[in-house]
């Protein structure tokens, strides 16, 4: 092995990244690792990367397999390391709220990234802060796990409160759904909270919301005029009104943006060290959080931005935390006439069972219907509801639940499976 970890950068739902020191690659650099056994996931996720590039987009180094000290046997994806964390954390870093100007410059990249992966057919799926990298030069698109290549069946995939209206209802994930969930990361950037107001954590209510409410996110009134119409271009709820990303460079949101992004650059490079303990991520532990809370007490945000800031720290139920909630992706197996496989992707590892699927008449006959029979006592929704339960009350309406599953407590789920397998 000529590389070496170094320290973990992050812990997503599929693998664990860390920063690796490479002879080969003269310095360092950033490593996704999963068990070889489990990682088709990420090997799907090698072979998307490996044919992109562009400045936008976090840059493929290469591959291997290498057996570690406790024997297991993994496998290793090397991209470039963008040391300044994901867009999530520079919004945490500025006091959980970031300027319009800084809001346009990111944006303005991140649509050029999708403008280049559009134009190479593929579509994202999973545009959120948490998967945007923030570097010296910018901002660049990360995590190509859910990805899919536009004209290719795919499971539906990616983050409920980023999901566009047609993707909830489980219809298509076309380029569009990426360009709402551009919006919605907008209002991350702006708000440093959910996209959906009074949702909480309640990821199953917000998705009917999403997908049936015919609302959409509600938009930040402290934004410009400028900012609010390039968001309703994003937001329209009719994925055949969005602009695409090349015309949303066009939006004079963005053009306003670009004449002063060198300045706003450096403004923002001074402001953010690498090496603070934020680079770590938000998933450290709550004793982590209450010191970069105490950090920055003497800093000079403003009070409001402070009281935000201890509010993400203080261990209450933060939306944008996956650190007790995995989510469980679904593959059915139509082959087979009553066993479908279910993959249980977590930080730490992952395991997989076979359930039986039970199916269920649905009121609305043009939406699938399937619900997941889970018997285990502790899967739930979010607000501790019993999942099963749960589950069979999407007959009530017309929306396929199937593929969103969370599950309360990581360790107990994956111990129950492995048991089972
Ligand atoms: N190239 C990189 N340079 C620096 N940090 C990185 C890099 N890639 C990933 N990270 C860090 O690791 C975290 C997890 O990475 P990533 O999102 O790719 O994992 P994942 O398992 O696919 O996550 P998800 O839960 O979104 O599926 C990121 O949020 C980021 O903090």
């Amino acid at each position: 092995m000529d590389w070496t970890r170094v320290r973990p950068l992050g812990n997503g739902s599929s693998a664990t990244v860390s920063l690796a020191d490479s002879r080969r690659f003269g310095g360092f650099i950033a490593v996704k690792s999963v068990e070889f056994s489990q990682s088709k996931i990420l090997q799907r996720e090698q072979r998307i990367l490996s044919t992109l590039s562009s400045p936008f987009v976090v840059s493929y180094i290469g591959e291997d397999v290498t057996l570690e000290n406790d024997n297991k046997l993994m496998y290793n994806l090397f991209m470039e390391y963008v040391p300044g964390g994901t867009l999530t954390d520079t919004t945490i870093r500025h006091g959980g709220r970031l300027d319009e100007s800084l809001i346009g410059y990111y944006t303005r990249q991140v649509v050029q990234g999708l403008e280049y992966l559009h134009s190479c057919g593929l579509v994202h799926c999973d545009i959120k802060g948490r998967n945007i990298l923030v570097g010296e030069d910018g901002a660049k698109i990360a995590d190509f796990g859910c990805s899919r290549w536009v004209n290719q069946p795919a499971e539906i995939a990616g983050t409920p409160m980023f999901m566009a209206p047609e993707v909830a209802r489980g219809e298509e994930q076309g380029f569009a759904c990426d360009i709402w969930a551009l919006g919605c990361t907008v209002i991350e950037m702006a708000t440093g909270g959910s996209p959906w107001s009074n949702v909480g954590c309640d990821a199953v209510g917000a998705l009917y919301r999403i997908a049936f409410s015919g609302e959409s996110p509600e938009f930040p009134s402290f934004l410009s005029e400028q900012a609010k119409d390039f968001l309703g271009q994003c937001l329209k709820r009719n994925p055949k009104q969005r602009w695409t990303a090349s015309q949303l460079l066009k939006h004079p949101f963005l053009e306003e943006f670009n004449s002063c992004s060198k300045q706003i650059k450096e403004s923002n490079s001074s402001s953010c060290s690498p090496t603070s303990i934020l680079d770590r991520g938000i998933w450290n532990s709550l004793e982590e959080s209450e010191t970069r809370c105490c950090e920055n007490e003497n800093s000079t945000v403003a009070d409001d931005n402070r009281i935000r800031r201890l509010a993400m720290c203080s261990g209450l139920p933060d939306w944008t935390s996956d650190q007790s909630w995995v989510t469980i992706r679904v593959n059915h197996n139509y082959d087979d006439d009553d066993e479908d496989k279910v993959e249980v992707v977590g930080g730490s590892g992952m395991a997989s069972v076979s359930y039986n699927i039970e199916d269920f008449e649905i009121p609305a006959p043009s939406v699938r219907k399937e619900l997941v029979n889970l018997s285990y006592s502790n899967v739930s929704d979010r607000n501790g509801r019993d999942s099963f339960e749960d589950f069979k009350n999407c007959r009530k309406s017309s929306v396929d639940c199937s593929n969103f599953i969370f599950v309360r407590d990581k360790d107990k789920l994956l111990s129950s499976l492995i048991s089972r397998c």
